[in-house]
């Protein structure tokens, strides 16, 4: 899947985020910032860092469905977009995922030695992560084994 996020300009942007903390629920995605408005964030040693914007350069992103089939190893990050007061930010995003029918789970030979198996197996993940939003709750978390 892939799409354009317009982020308009608001009078508070102390006030209005342009796109909430999340973390994507791909497995990997690639995008193309806006050459000239920055606006990504990610969290750094529990800070937001902005994301430079480097004119043609590409943001590689690794998703939730990277890091339940990794069983942990890769991360995907949370990260937010940032509103300004003046200038329209164009982004594209090209969404990597796997087919909806096809069940996802951590991958056999990255379970370590112990057998610890993070995450339980999840069909059509989309349809998922977006029901844990709806209830406002974290994806990952739902998708978690609790000990
Ligand atoms: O616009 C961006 O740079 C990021 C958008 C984003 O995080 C998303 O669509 O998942
Ligand atoms: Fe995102």
């Amino acid at each position: 899947m892939s799409g354009l996020t317009f982020i308009h300009p608001v009078q508070r942007p102390d006030k209005v985020l342009g796109l909430k903390p999340h973390s994507d629920r791909s497995w990997i995605t690639v995008f193309l910032q806006d050459e000239l408005v920055e606006g990504l964030q990610f969290v750094k040693d529990e800070k937001w860092i902005t994301v430079p914007v480097i004119p043609h350069a590409l943001v590689v992103n690794l998703g939730d469905q990277m890091q339940i089939m990794s069983n942990g190893i890769f991360k995907s990050p949370v990260h937010r977009v940032v509103t300004n007061a003046d200038k329209l930010r164009i982004s594209v995003a090209m969404f990597n995922e796997v087919e909806p029918e096809k069940e996802i789970g951590p991958v056999e030979g990255l379970i370590d030695e112990k057998g610890s198996r993070l995450y339980r197996n999840v069909k059509n993940y989309a349809s998922f992560n977006y029901e844990c939003f709806q209830k406002g709750k974290v994806p990952l978390e739902e998708v978690k084994f609790h000990a």
